[in-house]
């Protein structure tokens, strides 16, 4: 690839680059291109060629740049002596393209109006390769796409159903980087199918494609949901679609060169001449969004099904465990002793856990193996749960915080009534202090519980009830041990054995 500097001879210039499952826009290369001096006030016309690698993208492109360049002669196809070259193409199984590229010399093409556009080819990244994630070829197929005025989906003998589930994953993954999602967020789209056999069935060309096409992409009422929703996506993606049939090149092309290439060329550099400048710069925007991190990744058939099924399993025995749980300490069910309540939730997790390690799931024991752990981990916090719902249905542990207060005021009245009576007056009025505040806190936790209001302030009076419960229950607890262990010693002393000093 030549630097654009440099450009005397006119060469494919590379305008995203791909480097190790990462896209970078070379902007100035780009730049330079469009705002070459006889381009610069025009609209321009992007034709993008995409689809699977190794299947003559590149070399439908340079007869593309062919016709392009002898478009008012007749034999623009070329002589049989002379070699092909532009975009490189090669034979081989491996694959050639990588990134976008552009033509470095933009075509000026007067349309039937008499308006001047110009014409963009751009060539593109086989998807599919065996280097490429999904989320490359997506992100190569989804750019050109957005930027292109005619995206030509390159295709190999027929329109498989995989081919439409790729192009509307790949579109969606588009969509999704477009801020204003309009009804057809993309313009042109040309099924164009190499290699076509059939055309004793629908005849080479524009005309058979599109009846060929219109088979392909109808939409009947006996038709399964999955098969509908990938015709009604793409018919809602692009404002205008057509297809092309083109013969083997090796049988048909030699005996009749009049038909491949140059019809569809035409019709391609016809298409959707509104596009103008701006909108072809705005790669550099999407570029930067497939770079970030918040697009969902699209993922491979099989992990995204693996997922899907797995997910599902969880969600089954989540709601199998709490279907269960729910008979056992449901809204409408008493309070349960929290070691019953253990018990039920260790069974019932662990059926629901057997439960999902029945369904038969795709991805393998690992990749099961963490939504196991996933489903153990939230079913440990739905316990957690229910256990604080079912310790509140508790009435003595509801009655905790009324009943805290209520002995705090009574022990700082008899307080105050003593030490007022043996002359401490300042001890009495703490105490007297104390009791307001309790008599205070106890009529506000009252007025929470009735009118569901201020729940901070209840919650807070809750708590410092708690901890006042649980100090007292812990000295009370620390008297007793002492009072037994004093007991004990008394009494292993009048035995006389043993000797406690
Ligand atoms: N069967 C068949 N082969 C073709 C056709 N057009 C080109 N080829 C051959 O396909 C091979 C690959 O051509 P390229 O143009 O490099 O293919 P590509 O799709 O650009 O490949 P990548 O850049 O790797 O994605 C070459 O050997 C071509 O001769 C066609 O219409 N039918
Ligand atoms: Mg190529």
């Amino acid at each position: 690839l030549q630097p654009v500097e440099e450009k005397k001879v006119a060469g494919p210039i590379q305008i995203v680059q791909a480097n190790e499952h990462n896209f970078e826009l070379n902007a100035t290369a780009l730049e330079e291109v469009l705002l070459q001096k006889h381009v610069k006030d025009l609209n321009v016309v992007v034709v993008s060629v995409a689809g699977a690698f190794r299947k003559g993208k590149s070399f439908l492109l340079d007869f593309m740049l062919r016709y392009m360049h002898n478009r008012d002669k007749d034999s623009w196809i070329g002589g049989n002596d002379e070699p092909l070259t532009g975009f490189t193409w090669r034979g081989g199984c491996e694959r050639e393209t990588t990134g976008i590229q552009v033509w470095s010399e933009v075509f000026v093409v007067e349309k039937p109006d008499g308006d001047k556009v110009a014409v963009l080819l751009v060539d593109t990244q086989g998807a599919f390769d065996s280097q490429s994630t999904i989320k490359d070829s997506a992100t190569v197929f989804a750019l050109s796409t957005m930027t292109s005025s005619v995206q030509v989906y390159n295709l190999s003998s027929n329109i498989q159903e995989d081919d439409l589930q790729h192009l509307q994953l790949f579109t969606e993954y588009g969509r999704l980087a477009m801020e204003e999602v309009s009804e057809k967020p993309f313009q042109s789209l040309m099924f164009l199918i190499r290699d076509w056999c059939f055309p004793y069935e629908f005849c080479y060309g524009m005309k058979g494609g599109n009846e060929f096409l219109d088979k392909r992409l109808q939409v009947k009422h006996n038709q399964h949901e999955e098969l509908q929703n990938v015709r009604n996506h793409i018919q809602h993606c692009f404002s205008n679609i057509n297809c092309f049939l083109l013969p083997h090149p090796g049988l048909k092309v030699a005996t009749n060169p009049k038909f491949d290439g140059r019809l569809m060329a035409k019709d391609v550099v016809g298409a959707g001449c509104t596009r103008s400048l701006l909108k072809t710069l705005q790669i550099g925007a999407y570029i930067k969004i497939y770079q970030g991190e918040e697009l969902p990744h699209p993922k491979t058939m099989l992990q995204a099904t693996a997922e899907a099924n797995n997910l599902t399993a969880v969600a089954g025995a989540k709601d199998l465990y709490s279907k269960k749980m729910e008979q056992v300490c449901g809204g409408d069910k008493p309070y349960v002793a929290p070691a019953d309540l253990k018990r039920c939730h260790e069974e019932i997790r662990d059926y629901s856990v057997s439960y999902f390690r029945s369904v038969k799931k795709m991805g393998g024991k690992e990749f099961c193996q963490r939504y196991q752990n996933q489903l153990e981990s939230e079913l440990e916090e739905t316990y957690t749960n229910l256990s604080k719902q079912n310790e509140g249905k508790n009435i003595f542990y509801a009655a905790r915080t009324p009943a805290t207060l209520f002995a705090l005021m009574f022990i700082t009245y008899v307080v105050s009534g003593v030490t007022g009576f043996i002359g401490l007056s300042t001890l009495a009025t703490l105490a007297n202090l104390v009791m307001g505040v309790a008599l205070l806190s106890l009529c506000a936790w009252g007025y929470v519980k009735y009118s569901g209001e201020f729940r901070e302030v209840g919650t807070i009076i809750d708590e410092v009830a708690e901890a006042l419960w649980v100090q007292v229950g812990r000295q009370c607890e620390r008297r007793e041990k002492s009072v037994c262990v004093s007991v004990c010693v008394h009494r292993l002393q009048s035995t006389g054995l043993v000797f406690i000093s």
